[in-house]
């Protein structure tokens, strides 16, 4: 039962502790023989020596020679595979090595361990079954733009918009951080699979990690485990990843409860062979490595090679009241309403959208239709918790019911999870906030806000009432609309479409975003470019991803399959500083038009075709039922176009793609210049 006192202390006894089932866990066994198996025939330095750099060992992956034979108990004959893990072990001396196998047992092992550490608290089991908080440290709670670096081998490759140091001075810094790191703690091996096992589409890495919460949060966001090791053969590629939390633990030391090396933190990507390297943080974004240092870093690099994409795109499904359903990719920058958006409960009436992912979509051109194809590579959401409400997002309240991982949320004296924006009032009754303060109502507005505005959840895909039946299709959906959007308070309209393909790859370019706290930062709410919503996720000159986008057609025989081009803003402000679009679930009266438009380009009824592209006519915006909420000229605010303050766009554009030199597109200058020149031409300047 549950008892309130226990969690205040930091310290809950986990439900699964009473359950017998913990100390029977196959993981306790499975572990047992796993250690047994790889770390007795492997003396250390006998290891270290017989490769010169673990790191360039592993840089050399493709090559590498297994200097002895496979072991026999290891749960792969991937001779690189093991080789690879065998030299992270010699690098970073790991007290024991556990090679992943995706059961639940190990994970409910994995879990009680880091309840009776006090690292998770268990939530109420009637009102959350099966979930858990976790705190992490408070410097340790965003992805760290700063520390991520991309080192390819010419500075030219990585381009103006990523941190640049040359790959054999980070290979140095490399060895130095990492270096002993394990030492105390368990070396995690995580095989797991983006995208469904098996699928054309997907792509395999291994992780080695010395953080169980990574490996219970890639169980969820991603599929781990044996199936991946049996999908991976004997000689299939794998992109590897070491992280590590950078905190040896020397005996008798203790352990924090969140265990980072904040000054010495470091997210590096080598995009020639593929590797990715986390040292110092534990937080989702820098330490889930499937996700966006592999699925879009490391990612898009491939697809750039293989005329693919890998893109920062939620992926919905659309059906209309005539039953004809579309498949929709949306990039809106981190914290700008993927989640929401692919997760929505349509208001308009016989309209439903379904999920297929929320946040990456890896897509590729089918040669027999010439249609592009897209998958989720992720398993799981990691989404935003605050602003999650029954109201704004029922269907993600419903994933969230249980089996769920939350990180910096506030906690309830019911062991329940709360976040600004979830309920209009506070709790009742005493709350701890994400920084673990103690609050209640006579404290006001101390201790807020009482959830990090980064704050998490990590829950699975299947769990979600509105999942697509084809969320995990093997062969991906076909997608009709690419829409591009940001959080801009002024100037830009609510829904515009692009004229043509090479018109929509300025658009996506040119998109600008007010910062949020997805990233760290003293810049919150000022405006940034983010181009395609890839600013921090692209893997090699921002000014060759553009020109990879310009080719697309190139790459179709029948280039009018393309999807379409939209631009969206959810996020317009009155003087009064509100917003003026109910967004969430009325969006979907903006995804109407948007097939509308497909389905009847030709009818003029529904667009007016402006310099920056075609806006809906007013009346052709199925409104009904929030025509009071819009009423008194707000829907003409909405969709205003102001050619003076777009003037002033192109400038700011303008100046900012001067950075990328002689990369940027010929093709998307004359872009500019036609934007430019047409929003003159109605000015009559
Ligand atoms: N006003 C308004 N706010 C929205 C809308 N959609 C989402 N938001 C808010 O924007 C914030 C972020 O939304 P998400 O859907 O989690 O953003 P995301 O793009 O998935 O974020 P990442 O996971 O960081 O990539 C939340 O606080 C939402 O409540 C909308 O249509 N209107
Ligand atoms: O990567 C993360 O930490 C979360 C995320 O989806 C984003 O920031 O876009
Ligand atoms: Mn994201």
């Amino acid at each position: 039962m549950w008892h309130s006192t226990s969690f205040f202390a930091g310290k809950g006894r986990s439900p699964l502790l009473d359950s017998p089932k913990i100390f029977r866990s196959p993981f306790l066994v499975s572990q047992a023989r796993m250690l047994g198996a790889i770390s007795k025939p492997l003396a250390r330095q006998t290891l270290f020596s017989s490769h010169s750099s673990p790191l360039s060992a592993s840089a050399t992956i493709q090559q590498a020679q297994s200097e002895e034979p496979p072991l026999m108990d290891t749960p792969t004959n991937h001779a690189k595979l093991v080789d690879w893990v065998r030299a992270q072990q010699a690098l970073l001396e790991p007290d024991n090595v556990h090679w992943c196998d995706g059961s639940q047992g190990e994970y409910d092992g994995l879990v009680a361990d880091m309840v009776e550490r006090g690292v998770m608290l268990p939530l109420d089991s009637n009102l959350r079954p099966g979930s858990f908080l976790t705190r992490t440290d408070p410097a340790d709670v965003a992805r760290s733009e700063s520390s991520t670096f991309i080192c390819s081998r010419d500075q030219i490759d990585a381009g103006p918009t990523n941190n640049w140091v040359d790959p054999k001075e980070m290979r140095t810094e490399l060895v130095k951080s990492f270096r002993g790191a394990m030492r105390g703690r368990t070396m995690y091996v995580i095989p797991f699979s983006m995208g469904p096992i098996g699928s054309p589409l997907a792509r395999i890495g291994v992780q080695v990690t010395d953080s169980p919460f990574v490996v219970v949060n890639m169980r969820i966001m991603t599929r781990i485990g044996q199936s991946v090791l049996d999908a991976l053969g004997n000689d299939k590629k794998f992109v590897p990843c070491v992280h590590s939390v950078g905190k040896p633990l020397e005996s008798g030391d203790k352990d924090a409860l969140w265990p980072c090396n904040i000054p010495q933190r470091k997210v590096v990507h080598f995009p020639e062979s593929r590797e990715i390297w986390s040292f110092g943080s534990g937080y989702g974004g820098n330490s889930l490595l499937g996700k966006k240092c592999f699925a879009l870093r490391i990612a898009s690099v491939m697809a750039r090679d293989e005329g693919s994409l890998a893109e920062h795109m939620l992926i919905l499904g659309l059906t209309a009241p005539s039953g004809k359903k579309s498949y929709i990719a949306a990039a809106f920058p981190s914290a700008c309403g993927k989640t929401n958006l692919a997760m929505m409960q349509a208001t308009l009436p016989g309209w439903k959208v379904q999920v297929i992912g929320d946040d990456i979509a890896w897509l590729r051109f089918n040669p027999q239709d010439s249609r592009l194809y897209a998958i989720n590579p992720e398993a799981g959401f990691f989404g935003v918790a605050p602003g999650t409400s029954a109201k704004t997002n029922p269907n993600a309240m419903e994933t969230i019911r249980k089996n769920t991982l939350f990180t910096n949320v506030a906690l309830t004296d019911k062991g329940d999870i709360w976040w600004e924006g979830m309920t209009k009032a506070r709790p009742e009754g005493k709350v701890v906030n994400w920084k673990g303060e103690i609050w209640d109502a006579s404290m006001g507005d101390q201790c807020t806000p009482l959830a990090h505005p980064n704050s998490r959840f990590t829950t699975p895909v299947d769990q979600c009432p509105a999942k697509d039946p084809a969320w995990d299709d093997p062969n991906g959906v076909p997608i009709s609309a690419i829409i591009f959007g940001g959080r801009r308070e002024t100037t830009v309209p609510l829904v515009f479409q692009a004229k043509d393909w090479n018109h929509g790859v300025l658009i996506g370019a040119s998109v600008a975003s007010e910062k949020t706290a997805a990233a760290e930062g003293n810049d919150l709410g000022q405006l940034r470019f983010d181009p395609f919503a890839m600013l921090p996720f692209v893997g090699y000159n921002m000014g060759d991803y553009f020109n990879h986008w310009l080719s697309m057609p190139n790459r179709v025989k029948d280039p009018s399959k393309l999807p379409k081009i939209f631009h969206v803003n959810w996020f317009r402000k009155d003087a009064n500083g509100s917003f003026m679009w109910p967004g969430f679930g009325d969006n979907s009266r903006v995804l109407k038009w948007m097939i509308d438009r497909l389905d009847h380009p030709e009818d003029q009824s529904l667009y007016t075709s402006t310099p920056i592209g075609y806006v809906p006519k007013i009346g052709s915006l199925d409104l009904r039922g929030i025509e009071k909420n819009v009423q008194g000229g707000v829907m003409e605010k909405l969709l205003e176009v102001n050619a003076q303050s777009y003037l002033s766009e192109v400038n700011k554009a303008r100046d900012y793609f001067k950075r990328f030199g002689d990369r940027f597109p010929a093709k998307l200058t004359k872009e500019l210049d036609d934007l430019e020149n047409r929003l003159r031409n109605s000015q009559g300047i």
